[in-house]
């Protein structure tokens, strides 16, 4: 590991230096430049050997020789580094970055002390702090800051010199005074009934390939579409059961763990009845909903409809939020509380017992729907000025969710598994008659993100991880992983 370390610090330094050299008016400091770029690329591999009393003490010497702005300097950052290197500068409180003449982010002392990544502060394995950020003095200070090649050396009082390292791209990425642009999320495709031109879909051989590249195809649908067909799949539970296992342990409920059924109440809810179930979302009475849920139709024999429904919630609730952004509101404020009560061996209710909104959100964004209207228990707690309020906001959510431009029907058919983000996407299905046989599986929203994060660091890394996982990676990942 510590070799590939050296390559690419080889590579980075190189690249620096490349740059330097290309500047004509740098010539004459370029030989000190190239002397001073092995002398950060030697230190920066004892750096990460260990962190006791970092060979970088004597480097930093050696540095002293280089321009200017690679040194600890108290004056503003100079117009022009001829390494186009952030300036770094120490104040009262934070260490100021300069990373150009008009962008500057602030660190408070505290806060990039208790950061510290190195291997006496961060189990490299582990990635847990080791830290004690109880122990760091509220007033620690730096007694020097230095702009390196790939990032800010930063050495601290004690009695033990101790020198923390940052890459200027995880400052960037956790620049908190003033947040800086960061690399924008999946984005998220909001679909209506067209979907049924394209819907998002992968080949059981994709997604069972064991290089996991058709699997993070697979993943990379949902999280955009919030929605999977899977083709090609043997109908059968064991193979569709193989199939849910690829994204994650499957999460057992009072349905059992893979469930396989029908239309005969094994289990007491509407879902093993012919009925039609309209758009929903399930578990809406666990505090924690299933994260996806997978369909596979292996028969359906004597008889006709059980036709599946699909509605993108995101979609239906942004249309909701243009045209009544009141009734938006009111199904983002107001708790819902639901259960399931058809076991006789099980009765659950989320915490706390109202529930949630339908619409929940992390600040402005919307990250889940919540709705099932056959399983909501009773509205007691709505203020009597609230009552018509609330029932008009759900007629109106209501009629978005069943319109013909939301409804997405589709016909399932042996062979042809479907998997459902249940945090965003509803699903339903016609009434039917004859011997339908359904199996599945839930997946927890967590086992869904955690195999999609890992499938990211190998098939997507962000910017931080790709810059920084060969030379502090441990166990395939990086100290810098913007999940830690
Ligand atoms: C296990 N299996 C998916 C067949 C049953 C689902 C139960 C559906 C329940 N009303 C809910 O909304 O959670
Ligand atoms: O039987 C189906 O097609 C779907 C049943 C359902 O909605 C559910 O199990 O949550």
């Amino acid at each position: 590991m510590w070799r590939s370390t050296t390559c690419l610090r080889v590579k980075t330094a190189k690249r620096v230096l490349g740059r330097l050299a290309q500047d004509k008016g740098a010539a004459s400091s370029s030989k000190a430049a190239l002397k001073s770029g092995r002398t950060v690329l030697a230190t920066q591999r004892a750096y990460y050997s260990t962190n006791t009393t970092p060979r970088w003490a004597s480097a930093a010497t050696a540095l002293k020789s280089t321009p200017r702005h690679l040194s600890d300097d108290r004056s503003e950052a100079s117009t022009s580094s001829i390494l186009d290197l952030p300036t770094s500068r120490i104040d009262d409180r934070q260490v100021i970055i300069g990373w150009d003449p008009h962008t500057y982010s602030r660190y408070h002392h505290i806060w990039l002390r208790d950061h510290c990544r190195c291997s006496e502060c961060f189990h490299p394995v582990t990635k847990q702090r080791l830290v004690n950020t109880f122990e760091i003095p509220p007033g620690v200070k730096p007694v020097h800051v230095e702009s390196r090649a790939d990032g800010l050396e930063v050495k601290w009082p004690s009695s033990r010199p101790h020198t923390s390292f940052y890459p200027w791209s995880w400052l960037q990425q956790n620049s908190y005074d003033p947040h800086l642009a960061r690399e924008p999320p999946q984005e998220k495709i909001l679909w209506g009934a067209k979907i049924l031109q394209s819907p998002p879909t992968v080949t059981y051989e994709e997604a069972m390939a064991e290089d996991d590249r058709g699997l993070f195809k697979w993943l990379s649908n949902v999280e955009k579409f919030g929605f999977c067909f899977i083709t090609g799949v043997p109908p059968t539970p064991e193979a569709t059961e193989q199939l849910s296992c690829r994204i994650g342990f499957i999460r057992e409920t009072q349905y059992g763990r893979f469930w396989d059924f029908t239309s005969d109440l094994a289990k007491g809810d509407t879902a093993y009845t012919t009925m039609a179930l309209g758009a929903h979302t399930d578990t809406t009475y666990f505090t924690d909903p299933c994260g996806l849920q997978l369909f596979h139709l292996l028969s359906h024999t004597d008889g006709s409809g059980g036709a599946t429904l699909l509605v993108d919630g995101f979609y239906v609730a942004s249309i909701l939020k243009e045209l009544h952004p009141d009734a938006y509101d009111i199904l983002s404020r107001v708790p819902v509380p639901a259960h399931a009560a058809g076991e006789a061996s099980a009765l659950y209710t989320p915490t706390p017992r109202l529930g949630y909104p339908v619409l929940r959100h992390q600040g402005e964004e919307l990250i889940q729907v919540r709705w099932n209207n056959d399983d909501r228990s009773v509205m007691s707690h709505l203020e009597p000025s609230m009552v018509e309020a609330w029932y008009d906001a759900i007629r109106k959510w209501y009629a978005l969710l069943t319109s013909a431009d939301s409804e997405f029907w589709v016909q399932l058919s042996p062979g042809t598994a479907v998997v459902v983000d249940n945090h965003r996407v509803l699903h339903g299905r016609s009434a039917f008659d004859g011997k339908r046989r359904m199996c599945g599986a839930y997946i927890g929203i967590d086992e869904y993100r955690s195999k999609l994060a890992i499938l990211s660091e190998r098939f997507a890394p962000d910017s931080v991880v790709h810059e920084t996982a060969a030379y502090a990676s441990v166990n395939g990942r990086s100290i810098w992983n913007p999940a830690l």
